[in-house]
């Protein structure tokens, strides 16, 4: 049993798709978020600078001492999470594209998925992808400027709904049956996407898969939070507070921190 936090960072706001996950299965944990937006976007960074980075958050979240964390990032975890492991005495658990079930119930052999340059070009996603999706066919593409666009509080703007139709397009024309989200700020544009798919495209993100692999991996460690309290939620950004806020709602007692 521990009462620590659950630390948990991303490059910016997205990951706070994975933070509800996590809550909603555990809901009695303290949990810490770091959203390091001032950087964002990770996508476009070349594996050394996105390491530089997630060591940062992941010093910045042990000094507040977290008893494990979540690097809620699909673009962090696939070019960071190995040295994260060597270097750090604490559990980590990542996100990847969730290739692996889209590529086993396609019906079309066809799939697409929407992610960073930086998780698309990383090797842990050519290893994956070669390993689950070698007899499909994966229509990748690049969501370039839609976390720019997130983080400044264009979620629905006409300008998004351009790129996504754009990135779509392709995918369409291969005729996929699934789209794998690669980057956890895309969540928030499924409402977007159920509009411009056809009603057969299934959508597939990781935020609960990972959620529950938190809490084996907490249970396993015997780092579970058993007591009935009212947990401490921290959001800590280096961003708008204003864009956090309009994506978290005003229903939940969370402290919104500046750093
Ligand atoms: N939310 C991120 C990072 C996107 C970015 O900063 O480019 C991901 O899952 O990949």
């Amino acid at each position: 049993m521990s009462d620590k936090s659950i630390g948990i960072f991303d490059s910016g706001v997205g990951g706070t798709s994975i933070w509800k996950e996590i809550h909603q299965l555990l809901p009695n944990e303290h949990t810490i978020y770091l959203a390091d937006s001032i950087n964002a976007p990770y996508g476009t960074k070349g594996t050394k600078k996105i390491t530089e980075l997630s060591v940062k958050n992941t010093e910045f979240l042990l000094k507040k001492d977290c008893k494990l964390i979540v690097v809620a990032c699909n673009t962090a975890t696939t070019n960071a999470i190995d040295y994260l492991r060597k270097t750090f005495d604490v559990p980590f658990i990542g996100i990847e594209p969730a290739i692996k079930p889209a590529a086993l119930n396609t019906k079309t052999n066809a799939v697409g998925i929407l992610a960073t340059k930086g998780t698309l070009s990383s090797a842990l996603f050519s290893k994956t992808s070669g390993r689950f999706a070698s007899n499909i066919k994966l229509i990748e593409r690049e969501g370039t400027g839609i976390v720019e666009l997130i983080e400044s509080g264009k979620l629905r703007s006409d300008e998004m709904r351009t790129l996504l139709h754009q990135y779509l397009e392709p995918m369409l024309k291969a005729h996929i049956d699934y789209l794998v989200l690669g980057c956890t700020h895309y969540p928030y544009l499924i409402p977007i996407l159920l509009e411009l798919l056809p009603n057969h495209v299934k959508i597939i993100d990781s935020g609960e898969a990972v959620a529950r692999q938190t809490k084996a991996i907490l249970e396993k460690n015997n780092l579970l939070n058993t007591a009935k309290v009212n947990p401490k939620l921290e959001f800590y950004t280096n961003g708008s507070v204003e864009v956090m806020q309009s994506l978290l709602g005003n229903s939940l007692d969370i402290d919104y921190l500046k750093f």
